[in-house]
């Protein structure tokens, strides 16, 4: 059934969703590596196609940035589409030396201020996590690609712009373990834990507190290829 932010019927969604925050990067996936994509929604722009690659059915769609749009797009796809698996592929800020640009990070843990999660259901917690089998097929999807992950704890922030200036990444790097920054994990999973579905998350560093070097709206669209195949190549037989 359609909702307020999905036109898509039942079975125009396959199991496994991979969901960059852009829409554009959606399409630019689909129209790449899919065969036969069709696209099930374009509700205020929020592309999702379905397609296949290699043999396995799978879908593509934006979440948009931030919690409030990732927590109501992934929600909808638990609960009302079927969706088992949702696999978040974004950019993201590195708050160390060790993330450079154009590096992949799986996230192990995401790390919020948020308070969507109490919000939600009542957690408490600052940690959500992501499946762990999902993970495990991210890795050795990379593994067979020859891609390094860097693996570690994700910020998952709710402010892009901060006017406060002190080093806050050096302090979140340190006391908390943060490799870089993005602004929905923390929400998929906990939308994912509550509705016992699965999610993960790969990340592209586009741009680096540190270094200050960073990436074009371009690059972000079109160039983050090496998690996109990771991804895509990670999906099972639906
Ligand atoms: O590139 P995406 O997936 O949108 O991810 C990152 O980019 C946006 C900010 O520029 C936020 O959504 C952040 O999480
Ligand atoms: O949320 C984000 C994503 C990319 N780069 C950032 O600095 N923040």
């Amino acid at each position: 059934m359609p909702t307020p932010h999905n036109s898509a019927e039942n079975g125009m969604i396959a199991k496994t969703v991979l969901m960059p925050g852009d829409p554009l990067r959606a399409k630019y996936i689909a129209e790449t590596y899919l065969e036969n994509p069709v696209l099930f929604s374009s509700v205020r722009g929020m592309l999702g196609y379905t397609g296949s690659y290699r043999g396995r059915t799978l879908s593509v769609m934006g979440s948009g940035m931030g919690m409030p749009s990732i927590g109501i797009y992934s929600y909808e796809l638990y609960s009302q589409y079927g969706v088992e698996n949702i696999i978040r592929i974004g950019s993201a800020g590195s708050y160390c030396e060790e993330a450079r640009i154009y590096d992949v990070v799986l996230a192990t843990a995401a790390f919020s201020e948020s308070s969507f999660a109490r919000v939600q259901s009542g957690y408490q917690e600052p940690f959500t996590y992501p499946d762990k089998g999902l993970c495990e097929r991210l890795r050795q999807s990379a593994g067979h690609l020859g891609i390094p992950l860097i693996e570690g704890v994700v910020h998952s922030s709710d402010v892009f712009y901060r006017e406060d200036r002190t080093p806050y990444y050096q302090r979140l790097h340190d006391e908390q373990g943060c490799l870089c920054v993005e602004m929905e994990s923390f929400a998929l999973f906990h939308n994912a834990s509550v509705l016992h579905k699965n999610a993960a998350c790969l990340l592209t560093i586009s741009d680096s507190f540190v270094s200050h070097e960073e990436t074009s709206a371009e690059e972000r669209q079109t160039s983050f290829t090496a998690m996109m195949q990771v991804a895509l190549e990670a999906v099972e037989e639906n």
